[in-house]
C-alpha cells in the first residue's frame, strides 16, 4: 500500500513516511493509492469482532507489513486501555429509529481520543525504534488539542505544541490543555479563531524547510492515520446496529466542523461498508450545509456557537473528499484549490451538485434548535446530549427517513460543555477527572493572532531540553 497526494506531487509513500509528513509536501492531503475494498463475506466476519480486533483488521489493510502484527497488536490494547468501556464506543439505543454511539469513553471524554490514544503510541513507538525526532504541532477548537496532549504527556523523544482560540473554547476544554504541568507540553492561545490557529500551522507545515529544520509532525485530521483510526468505529457502529435494523438501511450522521470525522465515513463506505446516508451535522458555522444543499463552498462570517468544536469555516478534509469527488484527478484539485484561494469559493452546480448531494445529506443546527434538542432528549429519554451531538440528533431528525434506522455519533461528553447545558436549566454531575480540574493551575501563554510569534515560540520550545 503507497500512498500519494491529492495534488499529485509527492513521491508515493510508505505508511510511516506518510504519518511523519503530515501535511503533504505539496500542500495537498495524503491518501491511499488505491482504496482497498473488502467483500460481503469479509463483513460478515467482520461484524462479531472485538473493538480492538476490528481495528487490527482494517489497519492491516493499510499497514500491511511495515509495522509487525505483534507491535501493532500491542499499541492497539494500550491505546484503548485507559477507556472507560469495554466496548470502547458503546452504542445505545434511544428507541426504534435512533441509536447513538457513544465516542466519548476515553480519557478526554470526546471522540478525538479513539484516534489520538492511538497516534500517542504510535509517535512513542516510532520515536524509539528509529530515532525519529517528533515535534507535533497542532491546532484546536478545543477537542483535538486536550486529546492530543493526553495522548503523548511526559512520552520520551516528543514534545507537543497546540495552538487554540484565546478564550473560544469550552472552559474544561480549556482547563484539560491548560492544567497538563509535563515539561514536553506547550499550548498557545491565539487571540483569533480556530481558523487562524489552523492557517497558521498549515502555512508552517507548508515552509518545507521550517519543517523538516524542526521535524514538525501532525496530529490533525491533516495526518491519515486520524482518518484511518475514526474509519474503525463506523464499521462498529454499522455491526453493532444491524441485527435492530432487521434489514432496514442504516445511514450514519456525524457532527462535523473539519470534515474529518464525516470523511472517516465516507472512507468505510468507499471500502465496502453499505451505509444508505450519510448526514453531515453542524452548527452556525453552517459551511457545510451550505455547500451540499447548493455547492457552493465558500468560507462565510465566524460565529460563535454552544458547539464551540465546531465553530469552523475551514474545514480541511474537505480537499480529500473533492479528490474521490473529481476520480482521483490530481489536476483537478489542485485547480479546485488554485481557485479556492484565489476567488474565495469553488462552486458546483448541475450533475456534480447531484453526486454531492448523493454522497451527503447535511444540516446546520441554529443555537435555539441545539439548546431545544438538549432540553427535548433528557425530558423524553432522560439522556443528556452534548451540544455536538444535539446538531447531530437535529439533522438525525431531519433527514432519517422512514423505515430507516441512524447511528448519530456523540462526540463528546456533555460536562465538557456545561456552558450549553446550564442554558438548558439542566444541572449535570461532572465525572471525577473533570471536576478535579478546576483545582488545578494554568500553565498556557497567551500570544496574538501573529505567524512570527508562534515560530519564535516553537523555536526556543523545540531547543529547550526536557
Ligand atoms: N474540532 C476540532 C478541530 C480540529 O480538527 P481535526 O479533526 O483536524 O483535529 C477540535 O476539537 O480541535
Amino acid at each position: 500500500m503507497k500512498y500519494i497526494s491529492t495534488r499529485g506531487q509527492v513521491e508515493p509513500k510508505g505508511f510511516i513516511d506518510t504519518v511523519l509528513m503530515g501535511l503533504a509536501d505539496d500542500g495537498g492531503l495524503m491518501v491511499p493509492e488505491k482504496v482497498p475494498t473488502v467483500s460481503e463475506s469479509t463483513l460478515q466476519a467482520w461484524s462479531k469482532l472485538s473493538y480492538i480486533d476490528l481495528f487490527l483488521n482494517i489497519f492491516a489493510l493499510y499497514v500491511e507489513d511495515e509495522i509487525p502484527a505483534d507491535d501493532l497488536r500491542q499499541l492497539a490494547e494500550k491505546s484503548y486501555a485507559n477507556f472507560r468501556h469495554p466496548e470502547v464506543a458503546p452504542v445505545r439505543q434511544i428507541n426504534d429509529s435512533l441509536h447513538i454511539m457513544e465516542l466519548f469513553h476515553g480519557p478526554t471524554f470526546a471522540f478525538k481520543d479513539v484516534a489520538l490514544q492511538f497516534m500517542g503510541e504510535f509517535y512513542s513507538y516510532i520515536s524509539k525504534k528509529y530515532g525519529e525526532v517528533i515535534h507535533i504541532l497542532g491546532a484546536t477548537s478545543g477537542d483535538t488539542g486536550a486529546a492530543a496532549i493526553q495522548g503523548v504527556r511526559g512520552k520520551e523523544g516528543i514534545k507537543i505544541c497546540i495552538l487554540h482560540p484565546h478564550n473560544r473554547v469550552s472552559k474544561v476544554q480549556e482547563l484539560q490543555m491548560t492544567t497538563v504541568d509535563d515539561q514536553n507540553v506547550l499550548n498557545l492561545s491565539v487571540k483569533g479563531n480556530f481558523d487562524d490557529c489552523q492557517k497558521i500551522i498549515k502555512d508552517l507545515f507548508a515552509d518545507l524547510p521550517f519543517k523538516k529544520q524542526h521535524h514538525l509532525r501532525a496530529i490533525n485530521s491533516i495526518n491519515f492515520v486520524r482518518i484511518l483510526a475514526q474509519t474503525v468505529y463506523y464499521f462498529y457502529a454499522y455491526f453493532r446496529t444491524q441485527e435492530a435494523a432487521a434489514g432496514r438501511p442504516i445511514n450514519i450522521c456525524v457532527p462535523s466542523g473539519n470534515f474529518g470525522n464525516i470523511f472517516s465515513g465516507f472512507l468505510a463506505q468507499k471500502m465496502g461498508l453499505p451505509i444508505n446516508k450519510l448526514i453531515i451535522a453542524t452548527n452556525e458555522n453552517n459551511i457545510l450545509e451550505r455547500f451540499v444543499k447548493t455547492g457552493e463552498y465558500k468560507p462565510g462570517d465566524f460565529r460563535s456557537t454552544h458547539s464551540p468544536s465546531m465553530d469552523i469555516q475551514v474545514a480541511s478534509n474537505f480537499e480529500r473528499y473533492l479528490y474521490y469527488f473529481l476520480n482521483e484527478d490530481a489536476a483537478k484539485v489542485s485547480a479546485y484549490m488554485q481557485q479556492l484561494q484565489s476567488e474565495g469559493q469553488i462552486v458546483l452546480s448541475g450533475a456534480d451538485l447531484e453526486q454531492v448531494q448523493q454522497d451527503f445529506a447535511a444540516h446546520g443546527a441554529s443555537n435555539a434548535e441545539c439548546l431545544d434538542e438538549i432540553r427535548k432528549y433528557k425530558q423524553q429519554y432522560d439522556y443528556l446530549l452534548d451540544p455536538h451531538t444535539a446538531c447531530g440528533i437535529a439533522a438525525y431528525e431531519l433527514y432519517n427517513g422512514d423505515n430507516e434506522v441512524c447511528v448519530t455519533l456523540a462526540t463528546a461528553h456533555p460536562a465538557k460543555f456545561d456552558e450549553a447545558i446550564i442554558l438548558c436549566d439542566i444541572k449535570q454531575d461532572f465525572p471525577a477527572p473533570i471536576a478535579a480540574l478546576f483545582d488545578m493551575p494554568q500553565y498556557q501563554t497567551v500570544i496574538d493572532h501573529d505567524q512570527d510569534e508562534v515560530v519564535r515560540q516553537l523555536e526556543s520550545f523545540y531547543t529547550l531540553q526536557v
